[in-house]
């Protein structure tokens, strides 16, 4: 198979056994992954080969693409900029029963789950989360690292920062803006801009103050 078909992951639990179904229905063949610890379940059947941090990545996986594949902003972020410093290509997986609009720019080592909509303008980050089902509206912009979670509605014109987190079923109403580090919770409702870094919460979102 054309190492443009060729795909290795970082990472092996929940997140990249979502991923890993984009990439089957995307037609690649999955190499094998990278990670700290080998996943003894191993649903997929694929190849371990160890931590990335212990061998040469760029000559072990060659001409093929490399996926970042953690849930977490922080670990995906971090895998995302050793990719980056090797140079080894990067791509987005989209699944087919999304509708990504030709006016929208998409970041590499960004994952756009099933049935997701993104409208026309849209420009989201490097190395984010477009997770199944949600709706990223007309103009609205998605910094890097950040994760739109199953079902969150982002109306028209939202911007969202970088490293941020929109919890399942949220909506962001639209032309609000929510700065970096942010996260929304589960089914919240933001009304307002968010100009600072926290955890909001409710319908209206309020911050969670502990
Ligand atoms: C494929 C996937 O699975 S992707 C992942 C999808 N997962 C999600 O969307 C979950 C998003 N996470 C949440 O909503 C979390 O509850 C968070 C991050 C907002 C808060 O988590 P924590 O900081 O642990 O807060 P904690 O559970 O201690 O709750 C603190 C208070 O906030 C309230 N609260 C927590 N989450 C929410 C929420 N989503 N909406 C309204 N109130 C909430 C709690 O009821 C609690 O209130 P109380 O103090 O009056 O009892």
């Amino acid at each position: 198979m054309s190492k443009n078909k060729q795909i290795y992951f970082l990472g092996y639990s929940g997140h990249a056994y979502v991923a890993m179904d984009v990439a089957y229905d995307n037609g690649f063949d999955i190499k094998g992954y990278f990670d700290r610890q080998e996943n003894l379940d191993n649903p997929y059947k694929i190849q371990y080969f160890g931590s990335e941090a212990n061998i040469d990545l760029k000559d072990f996986v060659k001409d093929c693409y490399v996926f970042p594949a953690m849930g977490s902003n922080t670990i995906r972020k971090r895998l995302y900029s050793l990719l980056n410093q090797l140079n080894i290509k990067q791509l987005v997986l989209a699944h087919s029963t999304a509708f990504v609009s030709d006016t929208a720019v998409i970041g590499e080592s960004t994952l756009i789950n099933p049935n997701v909509s993104i409208n026309a303008l849209a420009k989201i980050g490097k190395a984010c989360i477009i997770n199944t089902g949600s709706i990223i509206e007309h103009e609205c912009h998605i910094g890097n690292f950040s994760h739109i979670a199953p079902g969150a509605v982002l109306a028209g014109n939202v911007k969202i920062g970088e490293n941020c987190f929109v919890g399942a079923r949220a909506v962001i109403k639209q032309g609000v803006s929510i700065a970096d580090n942010v996260i929304v919770g589960a089914g919240s409702v933001v009304l307002n801009n968010i100009d600072g870094k926290g955890t909001w919460v409710g319908n209206p979102a309020k911050q969670l103050i502990k």
